[in-house]
């Protein structure tokens, strides 16, 4: 049998995804792979590639990313809007997947870098992007946890437990 993720973390940007996947594979001890980091990688900064090339362009390299990702024993974050992609959600079924999300109140001063091209201009474009992908979010998850108020660790040492319990099922 081919190798498949350990866990992959989904969901809105800014809820923490890339940050708790490097505490969880510490904690772990396996190895991460953080797909947007991937295309940056290989292709330059995302907002630049948005710029020059279009959102389609930056999708497809995502798509590549993703799909190589999902074959390695890693834990693996997923970018925002890589759910998106109906043969990613067709890969993630089977696998643990573990949904972030974020409050509007919280996320704000954490997306304020601009270095999200699609949330930018500001929390009202975050939380439409959001809202129109929460079903999808919501469908391929199995576990959903609320980033605003708990510690990264914490955030990391829960989704740990779950993992091992789930191991026993
Ligand atoms: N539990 C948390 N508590 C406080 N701040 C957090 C928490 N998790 C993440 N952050 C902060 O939020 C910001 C965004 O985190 P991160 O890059 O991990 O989000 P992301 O979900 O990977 O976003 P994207 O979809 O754009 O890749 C970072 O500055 C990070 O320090
Ligand atoms: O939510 C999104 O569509 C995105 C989130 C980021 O992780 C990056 O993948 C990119 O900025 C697009
Ligand atoms: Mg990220």
């Amino acid at each position: 049998m081919s190798d498949r993720a350990l866990l992959v973390l989904i969901g809105a940007p800014g809820a923490g995804k890339t940050r708790t996947g490097k505490r969880l594979s510490k904690l772990l001890g396996a190895p991460l792979i953080d797909t947007d980091s991937t295309v940056v990688s290989g292709h330059g900064p995302i907002a630049k590639i948005f710029e020059e090339h279009g959102e389609p362009h930056f999708r497809a390299l995502e798509r590549a990313a993703v799909a190589a990702a999902l074959r390695e024993p890693a834990i693996v974050t997923l970018g925002g809007g890589a759910v998106l992609d109906a043969e990613t959600q067709a890969d993630l079924e089977g696998l643990p997947v573990v949904q972030l999300t974020v409050r509007p109140d919280a996320v704000e001063k954490r997306i304020a870098n601009g270095k999200r091209p699609l949330v930018s201009s500001g929390i009202d474009a975050w939380a439409a992007l959001v809202a129109s992908r929460q079903p999808i979010y919501d469908r391929l998850s199995q576990l959903t946890i609320d980033t605003s108020d708990v510690p990264l660790d914490s955030v990391a040492v829960r989704i740990a437990d779950w993992l091992e319990t789930r191991r026993h099922d």
